[in-house]
């Protein structure tokens, strides 16, 4: 193939990555935001002496980035957002982004913020998340919680029919609250508490992440298991370095799924697969970390090989200049997956979702409209 049908071929093929249907499990709040709203907020609070824009804009501008510098940049981004309506914005802003690029469903995670200097508590703070996710009108949002269960006109309602225009789209959402690594045994309680408080708000499970080289199993193991008595679903980062002693203790404590399993010898690799707890596969975020050597290097193709549940998440797409398409993108080109292959993996994310049965059915639903179109007997042709 010469250069210039080789370049229309991945054109296409990135296309076609944005047309599937796709399901997000695993993307944080604060790492999903559009670097121009960051620039936007960074000038405003450089015109009020509070940073110094210029100092920061190459920061929020650069590509490659070691686990040190991203939680600095965490830092940095928690400067520029955490007020109540900035959080608003940026929910908002970041559920277009992934609607954009046709998530059907995306659980979307963050860290609640108590801040006394702008009257901010950890509930203010999801209610200003929640806020932002009623206020998108591009697509119809559907903050899922505990009742839909008894909710007939979400079940009954016709899911998005994508080779019909004329409908609005819908993306179904879900708040996962997360834990992280540097609080106290108290504030990781307050966490799981508020999610349960919160779990007819559109709260769904806990998450918890944080840099990994910071704090201890010991502190957070209370609020999880708090969580899981409760019977709030569990996501837990697992394994971004080599930390022996905590990989065991979240592969005993069998979380219902784990993010990035970068760092796995070969027991815990077993351990993992006999389990078979669903993983959350972050590619760009995993080579930009240092997780993964390289892109073929990564782990995916052992797990895919093996069929162990998985599913193909960004982490921070703001962060890392990703987006979900552009991994399903990433995962055709690095590992040769076919069209077929991708839909597939697309779809069963859908078995790994925290949301309930009749989500899980109607998404269903969206993936049967949509293979009708994407799947047309020219797609499995070859490019030539
Ligand atoms: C790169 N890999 C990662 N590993 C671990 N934790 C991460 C992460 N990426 C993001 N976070 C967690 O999410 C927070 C930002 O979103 P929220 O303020 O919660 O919305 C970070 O401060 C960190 O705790
Ligand atoms: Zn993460």
């Amino acid at each position: 193939m010469d250069t210039e049908r080789k370049v229309a071929a991945e054109e296409k093929m990135r296309e076609w990555c944005v047309a599937l249907p796709k399901v997000e499990l695993h993307a944080h709040l604060n790492g999903s935001v559009r670097n121009s709203t960051l620039l936007e907020l960074a000038k405003q609070l450089g015109d009020k002496g509070v940073i110094v824009f210029e100092d920061v804009k190459d920061v929020i501008m650069k590509n490659s980035r070691s686990h040190l510098e991203c939680f600095k940049l965490f830092d940095l981004f928690h400067i520029l957002t955490t007020d109540h309506d900035t959080v608003t914005r940026i929910a908002k802003e970041v559920v277009e982004d992934f609607a954009a690029e046709n998530v059907v469903y995306l659980e979307i995670r963050t860290t609640p913020k108590n801040n006394a200097a702008k009257g901010m508590t950890k509930m203010s703070y999801i209610n200003a998340v929640i806020k932002g996710l009623k206020a998108v009108e591009a697509v119809d949002v559907i903050l899922f919680d505990s009742n839909l269960r008894t909710n007939e006109t979400l079940s009954c309602t016709p899911m998005i029919e994508l080779d019909d225009d004329t409908k609005k789209k819908k993306i179904y959402v879900g708040l996962l609250l997360s834990i992280d690594r540097r609080e106290t045994t108290s504030a990781a309680l307050d966490t799981v508490n508020l999610a349960m408080e919160m779990k007819d708000q559109g709260v769904i499970g806990i998450d918890l992440s944080g840099n990994p080289v910071v704090g201890e199993w010991e502190t957070y193991l209370p609020a999880l298991q708090h969580a899981k008595e409760l019977g709030i679903p569990i996501t837990i980062h697992c394994g971004e370095v080599p930390n022996r002693k905590e990989i065991q203790a979240v592969l005993d404590f069998c979380p219902q799924r784990v993010g990035h399993v970068c760092c796995l010898n070969d027991e815990e690799w077993k351990q993992l697969k006999s389990i078979t707890i669903p993983v959350e596969i972050c590619l760009t975020s995993n080579v930009m970390t240092g997780g993964a050597p390289s892109l073929e290097m990564h782990h995916f193709a052992d797990l895919f090989n093996a069929k162990h549940p998985l599913s193909l998440c960004t982490d921070d797409s703001g962060l890392f200049s990703t987006s979900l398409s552009n991994e399903y993108y990433l995962v055709a080109a690095t590992f040769g997956l076919s069209k077929s292959e991708l839909f597939q993996l697309a779809q069963d994310a859908v078995q790994f979702v925290f949301a309930d049965g009749e989500v899980k059915k109607s998404l269903r639903r969206i993936f049967k409209v949509a293979e009708k179109r994407l799947m047309l007997p020219a797609e499995f042709a070859a490019p030539n």
